[in-house]
């Protein structure tokens, strides 16, 4: 079996609110293969995004390992977790944060420009992103000249450019058309199928159904873990996510 790309084990995350500490994720383990898309689900304030945040090295766990491709972030210097960052991730946020003064190929190509991929390479990789996502034709076009949900392909053609192979989408089809958001849930498991791990938070259970296991947590907690069949019993509708 292939070695994992992420690995948290036993990862705790406390944040202080005032005088109070808020224990955002409980030792929680988990484990995504290359090939593997997860799905995570649970209440608003379950540790969720926490959890993503962690995966990605944007953020520091209290207790417990978040291992990235073999490497445990703990051991890596700041300058070593930003470069797994830009190679090996791949981050969609519910905020789509594009620079406004630069055109959809130059958001997308950014990332690889800024790890020192020449300008030429960049921009054909990022033309090829676009196309991915359905949006090849709107490459010279700039944010505020694009819709919601154009500008969310954008951002998820950035996540995805390049040959990333850990993936985390953080309800990637929040600004999307139910027909747009499929079609992204598609790209995303296709690139899965193509070797990367991704996680994939979702409170909709139509868009877990994509996925080859659902995590469930509850006040930072996983109090469930379901393989294929269950996802496929409990959470698709009648006729299925294809
Ligand atoms: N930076 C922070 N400082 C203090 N508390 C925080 C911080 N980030 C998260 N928390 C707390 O940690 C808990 C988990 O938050 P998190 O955002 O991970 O939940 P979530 O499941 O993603 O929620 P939602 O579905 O509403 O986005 C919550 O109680 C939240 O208030």
């Amino acid at each position: 079996m292939s070695a994992p790309v992420l690995q948290l084990a036993g990862v705790t995350r406390d944040h202080r609110q005032g005088e109070a500490t808020v224990q955002a994720l409980r030792g929680v383990d988990l484990t995504v293969s290359p090939g593997e898309l997860v799905a995570v689900m649970g209440p608003s304030g379950s540790g969720k995004s926490t959890l993503l945040h962690l995966a990605g090295g944007l953020d520091t766990p209290t207790a417990g390992r978040v291992v990235v491709e073999g490497r445990d972030l703990a051991e890596l210097s700041a300058a070593q977790v930003a470069a797994v960052r830009r190679r090996s991730v791949g981050y969609v946020f519910q905020d789509l944060n594009l620079l406004p003064s630069l055109s959809a190929v130059e958001n997308v190509a950014l990332p690889l420009e800024l790890d020192g991929v020449r300008g030429g390479m960049a921009r054909r990789a990022a033309r090829e992103a676009l196309e991915e996502v359905g949006v090849g034709a709107l490459a010279g076009r700039f944010p505020d000249e694009m819709s919601g949900g154009q500008q969310q392909r954008v951002a998820i053609a950035r996540a995805l450019v390049g040959p990333r192979r850990l993936l985390l989408a953080d309800e990637p089809t929040g600004a999307l058309d139910s027909t747009t958001g499929e079609e992204v849930l598609r790209v995303l498991r296709a690139r899965c199928e193509a070797g990367a791990a991704g996680v994939l938070v979702t409170h909709e259970a139509r868009h877990a159904a994509w996925a080859d296991r659902v995590v469930f947590l509850r006040d930072g907690v996983v109090v469930d873990q379901s393989g294929p069949a269950a996802v496929a019993e409990s959470l698709l509708p009648a006729g299925g996510a294809g």
